[in-house]
Order: structure tokens, then sequence, then C-alpha cells
């Protein structure tokens, strides 16, 4: 209760502020001096009022003649404003108001805090009440003292609550001020008064110390007289110099006693030092004021920046870009699911006779028809074990005459075990209704993707920032790309080109180069590259590297402002609480799309396995997103490493169940039906889903009616990687090569074929050894660079030339 009370009051509030107009500095001056002056004209004219006041009271009703003069040392103005304040207002307190120009005039003129200002003023204002009713009330004989104001709510309330029911309002009045104002609580009063105890105290010991010091210095000096004169030894000295010691031993002790007090005058002694520095320095208490000022101006700064400017808006360059409309997607699906209560008859009675055979009975059925696939539930009786279910899966396949039947025994979170049939009609499910579903619109994810229809024929959409990573394998043929394009489709949709870009791997070079044309709204590409969309293996890895790097400047980036990922910096960055002069900007989300993985990895290995390892690893946080696909899901191509960062998978149809495994850690993509129906999982639960279809004519449609629109000057621009190809090997020292490196040159240029691997046959060498000495052919330009798959374009024609050419090195 208590919070929606504080909340509706904090909303009028902010209302107020909206307002709040900002001034050039050329304005504040000119406002600052005038409320200065405005202060210093007041304070005149009251000071004059109480010389002049009575002897121009009679001008007051002719102020527009210029033939009366006015005493007051404003002359009319003066007069006017002094009776208006004083005598009908608040009397002598109104002076305050000349005080409260005055300093609002500083206040504007010194760019301090508006807010301690509003205090001073309502504070200012209480006062003034306060003080003319206290006028008003011992002043009753001068009702100059109170004004009019004092002197009438005075009468007002003595006719009510009498004279000492308003001292003891007036008293009120001031205990509540010092409570609220100063902090005063009834401790803090005792504390004063013990500290004020405290320091009789003291007092009183140091003045008794200043008298014992004398006593003790003559008693020394009496000693030493003594000794002088009787010349003592060691021995004798005790008995003269016992009565010396005794008196100050008692002097001592309430020194000692003030040294050691109890724990409880400690704490009053420290107390008193706190009220002191309140009461004495109220000057370093403004130091301190101004302190949290410096801290709140930079908060101000932000606000003041959103108040002025509003929140930053990364989308305000493209500011006019259109998002693509529904009609260019094609609607398959109009005619609905079509199954018909036969085929649903037919099964049942399939499955039922089927289990019948086996001797398993049961209790319930029930039917949930997908776009390609009916779920038929049902309820074993009692005592029937689950696996002798599963191991009919063949059986009732066979009894149904259809491929792709699935068991699922039990179904996760209900009872019950699935068996999946495929429909005989299968329904498209068009990217169209999946985009149109209101979930996809509504949904408020980072990366919001539609994948199709589950077999309850709802939509699925999932967030590819929380997978964080997407994995997706099936055999050829069987939707990978439909998905990918699908995916990016779904980003398309939803997404501003100023919150995303993709990365575009497409060894084929067929599948994803429709996506050239939105180059400069949504793709990220290295500086000073040709096409946007990645076809060469040296540009996969430089590209790679280079996300890498990405990876590593956001984390500074999110380190320096204390976030803990882009979403937070994101937030931060529109509040205008970064600033971009310190290197910070708004972050889009990277999405990484690689087809064909299998095809990288074969030819490029490691190189391509450790930055995408890395990137899965760490690049959550920081807004970038893998989706790699590939069609040979084997061990050596979806590592361990790899693997393991990679929670959220799809398969599609596969071939086998080992490949199944490889990619859900289960079995079931062995047993689906192909276009586009795939399992999805992203930790335990497996989906099956049909995948939306998105046909080519339909993206061409879409990256059209994008790439039709203003465009940023240049794709996002990724962070310059050198690679060790070009740098490290065009440098090896002569004398540091291989010792089989003339051997090789003679295998290679006899070969015309600059390849490692033929070095690895030729010579027996390792892996790494035959890159090696293919590295140092190229620095001694005997081969041509890394060209990806292909082999390398060997530069030396035959053996004479070779043997020139390496005579000519020395
Ligand atoms: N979701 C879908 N709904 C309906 N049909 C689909 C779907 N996905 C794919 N298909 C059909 O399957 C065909 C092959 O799909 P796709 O090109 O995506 O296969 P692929 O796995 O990428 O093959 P490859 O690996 O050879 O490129 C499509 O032309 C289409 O006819």
């Amino acid at each position: 209760m208590a919070k929606t009370k504080t909340k509706a009051k904090k909303a009028p509030r902010k209302k107020v502020k909206l307002p709040s107009f900002k001034l050039s500095n050329q304005q504040k001056l000119v406002l600052g001096s005038f409320l200065i002056i405005l202060g210093v004209v007041l304070f005149i004219a009251f000071l004059s009022f109480f010389f002049t006041g009575e002897a121009d009271q009679s001008t007051l009703s002719q102020f527009a003649s210029r033939e009366i003069e006015t005493e007051n040392w404003l002359s009319k103005s003066g007069a006017w404003l002094s009776d208006l304040f004083i005598q009908r207002g608040f009397g002598v307190p109104s002076f305050i108001f000349a005080g409260l120009s005055f300093l609002s005039g500083v206040y504007v003129l010194m760019n301090l805090s508006r807010e301690k200002l509003k205090t001073h003023w309502f504070w200012g204002i209480l006062i003034i009440i306060w003080l003319s009713i206290l006028l008003g009330f011992f002043g009753n004989n001068n009702a100059i003292l109170g004004g009019t104001i004092g002197f009438e709510i005075n009468s007002y309330l003595q006719d009510f609550i009498g004279k000492i029911g308003v001292s003891l309002l007036l008293l009120f009045g001031l205990i509540t001020y010092l409570a609220i104002r100063f902090n005063l609580t009834f401790d803090s009063i005792a504390s004063q008064f013990n500290s004020a105890k405290a320091n009789l105290k003291d007092e009183l010991s140091d003045m008794k110390e200043d008298l014992i010091v004398p006593l003790d210095n003559n008693l020394s000096e009496e000693a030493e007289a003594i000794k002088e004169a009787f010349n003592v030894s060691e021995k004798t000295k005790t008995p003269v110099e016992t009565p010396i010691q005794a008196p100050l031993e008692k002097v001592m002790e309430p020194v000692q006693t003030k040294t050691e007090k109890p724990p409880v005058e400690a704490a009053t002694t420290l107390e008193v030092k706190i009220a002191e520095e309140e009461d004495v320095d109220e000057d370093l208490e403004m130091k301190v004021v101004e302190s949290q000022e410096e801290v709140s101006e930079t908060d101000n700064l932000a606000n003041k920046l959103v108040e002025d400017f509003g929140q930053f808006d990364p989308t305000l360059e493209l500011g006019k870009y259109q998002f693509p409309p529904l009609d260019l997607l094609k609607q398959y699906d109009t005619g609905g699911i079509t199954i018909n209560q036969e085929e649903l008859e037919e099964n049942k009675n399939k499955i039922v006779a089927t289990l019948n055979n086996y001797k398993i009975g049961i209790s319930s059925i029930k039917a949930t028809i997908g776009p390609t696939v009916t779920l038929y539930e049902i309820v074993p009786e009692a005592g029937v074990r689950i696996s002798k279910i599963k191991n009919l899966e063949d059986d009732i396949a066979l009894s149904l005459a259809a491929l792709g039947i699935r068991i699922i025994a039990p179904i996760p979170g209900k009872g019950t075990i699935g068996i999946e049939v495929p429909n005989k009609n299968s329904t498209i499910v068009s990217m169209r209704s999946v985009i149109a579903s209101k979930k996809f619109q509504t949904s408020e994810m980072h990366l919001p993707i539609a994948l199709g229809k589950t077999i309850s024929n709802e939509t699925f959409v999932v967030d590819l920032a929380k997978m964080p990573h997407l994995l997706m394998a099936g055999a050829t043929g069987q939707g990978k790309s439909v998905g990918l394009n699908a995916v990016l489709t779904s980003l398309l949709y939803k997404k501003h080109p100023a919150e995303v870009k993709f990365v575009l791997v497409d060894p084929k070079k067929v599948e994803l180069t429709l996506f050239n044309k939105i180059e400069r709204h949504y793709l990220a590409k290295l500086p000073d590259d040709g096409d946007a969309i990645i076809t060469d293996n040296t540009k996969v890895i430089h590209t790679l590297n280079s996300l890498c790097i990405e990876m590593d400047n956001r984390y500074e980036m999110l380190k320096n402002a204390l976030c803990r990922n882009i979403a937070e910096y994101n937030v931060k960055f529109k509040a205008r609480k970064l600033n971009p002069n310190d290197g910070h900007q708004y972050l889009p989300y990277i999405v990484l799309v690689v087809d064909e993985f299998a095809d990288l990895i074969m030819t490029a290995g490691k190189e391509v396995e450790t930055p995408v390892a890395r990137l899965a690893q760490l690049a959550r946080a920081i807004g970038i997103h893998l989706i790699i696909a590939t069609q040979r899901p084997s061990v050596n191509v979806i590592t361990g490493i790899i693997k393991a960062n990679f929670p959220a998978r799809i398969a599609f149809r596969v071939s086998s169940k080992i490949d199944s495994r490889t990619i859900l850690d289960a079995g079931g993509a062995d047993q689906l039906i192909g276009r586009g129906d795939m399992l999805y999982t992203q930790g335990n639960d497996m989906i099956r889903i049909q995948c939306a279809f998105v046909d080519t004519p339909e993206v061409e449609k879409i990256v059209d009616f994008i790439g039709a629109q203003k465009a940023y000057p240049e794709a996002y621009l990724l962070p310059e990687f050198v690679g060790e190809e070009s740098g490290t090997s065009l440098d090896i020292d002569i004398s540091d090569r291989d010792k089989l490196f003339k051997d090789a040159a003679i295998v290679i240029v006899t070969a015309q074929q600059g390849s490692a691997s033929l070095l690895q046959r030729k010579l027996k060498l390792g892996y790494n050894r035959a890159g090696r000495i293919i590295d140092q052919l190229e620095a001694a330009g005997i081969v041509g660079p890394f060209e990806g798959s292909k082999a390398r374009q060997v530069l030396v024609t035959d053996l004479i030339a070779l043997d020139q050419h390496l005579e000519n090195e020395i």
C-alpha cells in the first residue's frame, strides 16, 4: 500500500519536471543577475519602509500620479512593494523573500542544483509563514511585525484555540521544522547534552592539570635544590623522592581517568566531534554537498541528455526504414491441415490391433493432429512395461505401412506413451503463417526465430540470444537450407538493420548469395573486402579470427561500462550513460551463419575449429551467436568442444541412428520424414517441429524490398585481422628452411601441384611439417598463396627454372 502511494505521488512530480526549460549561458546570466538585483531592490525597499512607511501610506492610492512624491528610497515602486510584502503581507519576515531572490540569482548564475534551490524556497516560505504568525503573536500592538497575514492568522487561531493553544502550536511548528530540516532526534539532543557535560568535565580537568603542573615543576625544582645542597647518593635519594612522587601520582589520577574513559563516554566524545563539525564548519558541509552534486551532475547529464534529446535511438540513421510486409511471403497452407476422420480411425485401429497382438492392452488413446505428423497418445493398461512398447516400433510401422514412425515412451511430463504417425498428406507450414502469428509478432525476445509449427500445430518461436548457438544438421535435401532461410527471414522481419548484423559463410556459393543485396543494411564484413558473403576458406579463417577480436573488444567495452551482457550495455547506452567519446557505441547482435561446416573443417581443420570453439564458449554475453549447418555430423566435424557449447540443436532427417546420436545425443532423427520435418532440442526435451517453408523467390523478394531502401554507407565493419600466413611465412629466413625444402620444391614443381598432402605422401611427412614447408615455399615464391580447398598455384614452371630461382636467392 505504502509503495503504491509513493508511486502515485511520484508520477505527477515527474510531470511537473517535464517542461523544465533549459537556458543558454547568456539567458542564465540575464536571469541570474535579474534575480540578484531584485533581491537587492526588495531589501532596500523593505529596509526603507521602516523609516518612510508611515509617510508614504497616503501616497499609495495614487501610484499612477506623478505629482505625488514618496519618501521610500526606491520611490513609488519601493513604497508599493514594501506595502504589499510587509504591510499587507508577512511583515518583517518578508526580508526572507529578498534573500531567496538573491540566492536564486546566485544558483542560476553558478548553475547549481535546481533541486536544492527548490528546497530553499520550500523551507523559506514555511519559515516566513511561521515567523509571521510568531511576530503577529507577540507584536499585537505593532501590526507591521507580522504583517496583515500574521496578524489575521493569529487572531483567527486565537479565536479557536486561545493564546496558549497558539503558542503551543508555534512550538510544535518549530520542533517539526528542526526535526525534519536538521534531522534532529531526541537522541541527538541527549548526546548534545552529554557532550556539553563531557566538555565541561574536560575543561575542569584541564584546569586541574594547569594548577598541578606548576606544582610539579616547583617540586622538581625543590628536589634539585635539595639534591645539590646535600649531594645525595643514589641510595639516599628514595626517602627524599618519595614524598615528591606521592603527590605526583595523586595528581596523575584524574588525568588517567580521563584517558581511560568507559566505552560509553568514548562514544560520546565521538559524537561531540561530529556535532562540533556540524555546528562549526557549515562551509565544510557545503563542500561535501557540492561533491555530491558532482556525482549527481554526471547522472543529471545523462538525464538531461535524455530529457533534451530523448533516449538514444540506434535506428535513427535509417529512421525511415520499412520492415518487409507480410505480402512478400506466400501462403501455402490456406486449406489448413488435411487429415480425414477415416485416416485417423484407421491408424488408431491399427495401433490398437498391433499392440493387442503383443498382448498390450490400452486404456485410452488420444490423437493430436499436426501439420505433417499425428501424435497418438496412449495410456497402457496397468502392468505393461514401457520397453515392450518401445521395442514394437518397427512392427507398428509395418502394420501402418508408413515410414517415420517414432515412439516416445514415456512423453516427458505426461503419463502417456506417444506414437507419431506421419499424415498421408502433409501440410506445408508457410513462413507467412508463422511470421504472422501473434506469438512471433508480440514476442519480446532479443533475437526471435519462428522455426515452424509443433505437432499440436502451435507456432514455435525461440530466442537465438538464449540458445545461445545453434547447430543444424541433416542429410542432403532434407530442408537445411530452407531452415537457414527461415531463421534469417525471421530476424529480417523483426530486427532493424541497426540491431542485428549477419556474417554469412557459404562455401557452396549458391545458398546465401541472395543476401548480398542487403550487404549495407544487415551484413558485416572485413574491411577492404569484396563480397560480404564469404565463400573462400582463407577469408573464413580471417573472418572468424576477426570475430574473436570483435569479441575481445566488446568484452573490454562491457568491462568498462560495468555491464554483464550486451542487453544491459545497450540499455545503458540508450539511456546516454556511456560516453561515445570513451569508445562506447551501440552494439548490434552479430549472427554468424556457417553453411557446410564439414567442408570447412575438412579443408582448414584446426584453423577454423579453434576460433569457432572460442566464439562458442565466450561470445554469448557480448551478442555474437553462431548458427552452424552441416550435412555430415561425424565426430571429427562436430568435435566435443563445439558440441559442448551448442546445447541448441536441430536435426533434419539423417540416414542412420549413429548420425542422429551425433547430433542429438539420442536417436529419432533417422525416423523423420524429411522435407523440413525436424527435431529440436535445447537440453533435455526433444520437440518435433515442421520447419516453416520459405522458397528462394520469397527470400529474393524480401531482400529486394530491403535492398531498395536507404542503406548505411557500408557494411558493418569487423576489426582487421592480419593472417599468419601472410605475415610470418613471408619473412621466413632462408637459413631456417626445412632440410627437405629443396626435395619438396622438386616434388611440387615436378607435379605442378602445390599441396601439402602431396608432400605428406611423397616425402612421408606429418601434416604440420608438410604445412610448414608449403609456407616456406610460398615465402620463396615457388607456390602461390592459400586458396581454400584448391591446391596452391605453382609459380615455377620446371626444374631448370627452379634451380635458377634458388641460385638467384643466394
Ligand atoms: N519446411 C519445408 N516444407 C516443405 N518442403 C520443404 C521444407 N524444407 C525443405 N523442403 C523441400 O525439400 C527440398 C530440399 O530442401 P533444402 O534445399 O533445404 O535441402 P538441404 O538440406 O539444404 O539440401 P542440401 O544440403 O543439398 O543443400 C526443398 O526444395 C523443398 O522442396
